[in-house]
């Protein structure tokens, strides 16, 4: 299989040609001409590296109802991914060898992105004790990411020696971190906006107040912690500390909390509730800002699909989550290369460089140059459109972003040199 690409500014660049051969990126240059390779015309396009998300909700086992391996594997490569990390609340939960490699296994079945299993910290995600994480490690999974998400790890000295144990396999613990005795019945922000529509708040403190505590235990015993869907700024501020100290954490953000507020809550429409929920418009402002300045690391989506009957209820009884896979990198393009804060080489760096390294990672988030594997997507940045939920891949309709026109056009994705997307559309 060969395939020649015409003409791809990469990461933004000068117009150049790519071939991509037995799975890796043979050239790069200027007119390279061979026989009987197929053409993709790319004149306009953005080459990137396929992005790798770090936080991605499957849904298989369990609730097929809402997501397979397979329609979430293929919403991932319409969206430019190339790897997303399953999250472990399944049902069953993802906290035994036997279950990531079940979900290791769809993915490669789908073929259509790199299915790289989280495994859970604790048994059941019960936050009672720890599941078996050098089991998973040694599984054909390989998992280097656990994760209790959805649940904090909230006992200290159990997250304490779940921060431990993976440092023997140079594992990371990415913790949700809610406080939940902070958080009970909580359904949006907590401010003014929570007290006049009435709805029980969610404190930034609930979360600034685990990350605190974390980025000490992770220092304390030298060990990689990463943080999940970070909202606040006062988190940013925190990890900007935690990093100045030489912590090892990392943090991601997802794209719904880069554009999106609270005041999203007003239509009482539950697409917009979340976890942890929509914040403020300096919230906003502050986590776009830390992107772009480093101190996060990742953009991770975050991608939940819900069920209708989960989801079109009153807010109070709806799930928290929404869709992110395919409009992740449209909403960068809108929220931070627009306004100038990231370039592309950027958005490549936090959306697959970064995420991949988190992950450990080998053969994605590398150097669109000659020999590394052909995994990159190309995108037409000038392209708009208006998001249709029921165009989406994904078997769930909870988008955020319904009716709103976002920047930027998936117009091809590459998985070790075979086309997983030509023309926007799913090959498989
Ligand atoms: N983000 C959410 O609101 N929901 C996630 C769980 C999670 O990420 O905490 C889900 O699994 O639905
Ligand atoms: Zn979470
Ligand atoms: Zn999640």
């Amino acid at each position: 299989m060969t395939t020649l690409i015409k003409g791809a500014r990469v990461l933004g660049g000068d117009p150049a040609d790519l071939l991509l051969e037995d799975g890796r990126i043979a050239a790069v240059g200027g007119r390279l001409s061979v026989t009987g390779a197929t053409v993709v015309d790319a004149d306009g396009l953005v080459a990137l590296p396929g992005l790798v998300d770090l936080h991605t909700h499957l849904r298989e086992p369990g609730r097929e109802d809402a997501e397979t391996v397979e329609t979430g594997s293929r919403a991932a490569a319409l969206g430019g991914f190339t790897a997303v990390h399953a999250m472990a609340n399944t049902d069953p939960v993802a906290d035994t060898a036997g279950v990531v490699e079940q979900v290791w296994r769809l993915g490669r079945q789908a073929g259509l992105v790199d299915v790289v299993p989280v495994g859970a910290v604790t048994v059941g995600l019960r936050g009672e004790r720890l599941a078996e994480l050098g089991a998973m490690a040694d599984s054909a999974a390989r998992v280097r990411v656990f994760s209790d998400d959805g649940h904090c790890v909230a006992d200290p000295a159990l997250m304490r020696r779940a921060l431990e144990y993976v440092k023997a396999f140079d594992g990371v613990v990415a913790q949700h971190a809610e406080e939940p005795r902070l958080t009970a019945g909580a359904q949006m922000n907590e401010g003014d906006l929570s007290a006049r529509l009435g709805l029980t708040g969610w404190p930034a403190a609930a979360e600034e107040a685990v990350i605190a505590r974390d980025v000490l235990l992770a220092e304390h015993v030298g060990a990689r912690l990463h943080v999940c869907h970070v909202s606040t700024a006062g988190s940013v501020e925190i990890l900007r500390w935690a990093k100045s100290r030489g912590v090892q954490v990392t943090a991601e953000v997802t794209p719904h909390h880069l554009l999106l507020t609270e005041s999203c809550a007003e239509s009482y429409d539950p697409v917009f509730k979340v976890n942890p929920p929509l914040r403020t418009d300096a919230d906003v402002q502050a986590l776009r800002a830390g992107l772009a300045d480093g101190t996060i690391d990742a953009v991770a989506t975050d991608h939940a699909p819900h069920a209708v009957e989960d989801k079109e209820s009153e807010w109070a009884q709806a799930r928290p989550g929404m869709l992110g896979l395919e409009q992740a990198l449209s909403v960068v393009v809108q929220a931070l290369v627009e306004p100038g804060l990231l370039d592309w080489a950027g958005v490549a760096d936090r959306m697959a460089v970064r995420p991949a390294a988190i992950g450990r990672l080998d053969g994605h988030g590398r150097p669109l140059t000659p020999g590394e594997p052909a995994n990159l997507l190309l995108l037409d940045p000038a392209a708009r459109s208006v998001v249709d939920p029921a165009a989406l891949a994904s078997r769930s309709r909870n988008s955020p972003y319904a009716g709103r026109e976002l920047p930027g056009r998936v117009v091809a994705t590459f998985l070790r040199g075979e086309a997983t997307v030509l023309d926007g559309k799913a090959l498989r």
